[in-house]
C-alpha cells in the first residue's frame, strides 16, 4: 500500500488547478447509458473512482473510446448486461448510480447493495422508494437489488425525506426517460447535481428546476450523444485553500468557480484570510498569519459542506482559539480526530461536534487515512507540523484527489509517495 511522506516546510505559495468534480463525473459517466450514441464527456479527473467506473461500464460491455485531454466517449447502446458487481459497488458506492439509468434505458438493474462505509451507515432506501414509485418493482436479494420494469417508468411525484445528492441524481437520470412528468421535492440543491441536469440537457433531456429544491422532468423517448466537460471539483479547489490558510502561505488555484464555494470562503475570512476571486481562479493569502479558530455545522448546499468538514478540523486544530465543529450530515465523520490528536491536537469528541482548541505546532506522526476527506485533513496537518509524517493507507485519498503529491509540490510542499 503506498504512503505519503509529508515534512513541514512553512507557508505554501504558488499557484495550482482545479481538476473536473469527481462527485460530478461518476453521475454524468452514469448517465451516458442512457443515450442511444456516443456521449463524449471532457475535463475527467484522473482518479480511482473514475477508473473504478470504467471498469464497471466494461463490465456492462461497453468499450470506452479515450479521446483527448481527459476526455471519454462512451456508447451507452453497447450495454450487454445490467449488472453492477458486489466487487466493484464495495470500492465505491456511487456505482449505485447505473441503478436508475439502466432501469430507465434497458427495463432491468442487478446492482449490489452498497452497504455501509466508514462514516456511515448510507443507506439507499430513498433511491429505490423512488423507483418503485415511478412503477419499478424491486426486490433486495442476496445483497443485490433486483429492479425490473415492463416498458417505460412512469413519471411520478416524488418528495425526498432527507436531502440527498446521489438520491436525486438517480431518480433524476430515471425520469428522464419515463413516460410523463416527475417532481423531484426536497431535491438536492448542490452544484454536481446542476452539471448533472446540464450534462442531460445537452443529451436532449428536458429538466427545470435544477439548483432549486423542486426539480421538474419532463420524460422523453430517448436521449442523444454530446460533448459535455465536467465542472471543477468545489471540495478539492477548497482543500488546497485550507492547506494554504494552515501554512499562513499564499496559493491561487486556478481553473475553478468562487460562485459554489460561499459557504467555504465565508469561513476562511473569518479564520482570518485574504481571498480575491476572479473568473475561474480563488487567490487565498494568510500573509504569514496564524489563522483563527471557526465555528461551523454542515448542511446540505448551500450551506457549509460535509466533505469540507475534516479539512476545516485540521485547520482549527492550528488555529488561535477554540472551533466548534458540527457533523450534521453522517453519523460517524470524525475518525481524523484521533489520529490528529496522535499529532499533537487538542480535539475532544461530544457526540456531532467536535470541539477544536487550537495548538502552536502539531508534531509529526505516523498516522492512517480511514476516508477520502479524512485523509485529507491529514495531509494539511502534516504540511504545518513539525518533522515528518507518514499517512499510510492513502488508496482513500487517490479516490478523489487527482496527482496529490505533485500539485502539492508545486505549491512547495515536502511531500513524496512511497510505493508499498
Ligand atoms: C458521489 C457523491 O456525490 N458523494 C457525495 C454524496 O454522497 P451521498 O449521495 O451518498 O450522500 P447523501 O446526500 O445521499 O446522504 C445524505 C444523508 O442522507 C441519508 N440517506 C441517503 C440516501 C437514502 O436513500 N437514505 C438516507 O437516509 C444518508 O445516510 C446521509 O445521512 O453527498 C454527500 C453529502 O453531501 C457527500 O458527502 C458525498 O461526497
Ligand atoms: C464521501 C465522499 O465520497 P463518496 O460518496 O464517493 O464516498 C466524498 O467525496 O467526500
Amino acid at each position: 500500500m503506498d504512503k505519503l511522506i509529508i515534512t513541514g516546510n512553512g507557508p505554501l505559495d504558488g499557484e495550482v488547478w482545479a481538476s473536473g468534480a469527481k462527485n460530478s463525473a461518476l453521475p454524468i459517466l452514469a448517465a451516458t447509458l442512457l443515450a442511444d450514441e456516443p456521449v463524449t464527456i471532457g475535463n475527467l479527473p484522473h482518479l480511482q473512482d473514475i477508473t473504478t467506473t470504467l471498469e464497471l461500464l466494461g463490465r456492462m460491455g461497453i468499450e470506452p473510446v479515450m479521446g483527448e485531454k481527459m476526455s471519454i466517449q462512451i456508447d451507452g447502446s453497447q450495454v450487454r448486461d445490467c449488472h453492477a458487481p458486489y466487487e466493484l459497488v464495495k470500492k465505491m458506492r456511487a456505482s449505485i448510480l447505473v441503478l436508475g439509468p439502466l432501469l430507465a434505458h434497458f427495463g432491468k438493474a442487478d446492482v449490489s447493495l452498497p452497504g455501509g462505509c466508514a462514516i456511515g451507515s448510507r443507506p439507499v432506501d430513498l433511491h429505490i422508494r423512488g423507483l418503485e414509485a415511478m412503477g419499478a418493482e424491486i426486490t433486495v436479494e442476496g445483497g443485490y437489488i433486483r429492479a425490473r420494469v415492463d416498458g417505460r417508468l412512469k413519471g411520478a411525484t416524488i418528495f425526498f425525506d432527507t436531502v440527498t445528492v446521489t438520491g436525486t441524481e438517480n431518480l433524476l437520470m430515471a425520469a428522464t426517460l419515463a413516460e410523463g412528468t416527475t417532481v423531484l421535492e426536497n431535491a438536492a440543491r448542490e452544484p454536481e447535481v446542476v452539471d448533472l441536469a446540464e450534462c442531460l440537457i445537452a443529451m436532449g433531456a428536458n429538466i427545470r428546476g435544477q439548483g432549486t429544491d423542486t426539480i421538474t422532468v419532463e420524460g422523453v423517448e430517448r436521449l442523444h450523444g454530446c460533448h459535455y466537460d465536467v465542472m471543477p471539483d468545489r471540495i478539492e479547489t477548497g482543500t488546497f485553500l485550507v492547506a494554504a490558510a494552515a501554512t499562513g502561505g499564499r496559493v491561487r488555484v486556478r481553473k475553478t468557480r468562487a460562485d459554489i464555494m460561499e459557504a467555504v470562503l465565508a469561513k476562511l475570512e473569518e479564520a482570518g484570510a485574504t481571498l480575491t476571486t476572479g473568473d475561474d481562479w480563488i487567490e487565498l493569502d494568510m500573509g504569514g498569519r496564524r489563522p483563527r479558530a471557526v465555528n461551523l455545522r454542515t448542511a446540505p448546499y448551500p450551506a457549509f459542506p460535509t466533505d469540507m468538514q475534516a479539512q476545516f478540523v485540521a485547520l482549527n486544530a492550528v488555529a488561535e482559539g477554540t472551533g466548534t465543529v458540527v457533523e450534521t450530515i453522517f453519523e460517524n465523520r470524525f475518525m481524523h480526530v484521533q489520529e490528529l490528536n496522535r499529532m499533537g491536537a487538542h480535539i475532544a469528541l461530544e457526540g456531532n461536534t467536535a470541539v477544536v482548541t487550537g495548538v502552536e505546532k502539531l508534531s509529526g506522526a505516523p498516522v492512517m487515512a480511514t476516508d477520502l476527506r479524512a485523509s485529507a485533513s491529514l495531509v494539511v496537518a502534516a504540511m504545518v507540523a513539525q518533522g515528518e509524517t507518514m499517512v499510510d493507507r492513502i488508496y482513500h485519498i487517490d479516490r478523489g484527489y487527482e496527482c496529490i503529491e505533485e500539485k502539492l509540490q508545486l505549491l512547495g510542499a515536502r511531500i513524496r509517495r512511497v510505493p508499498g
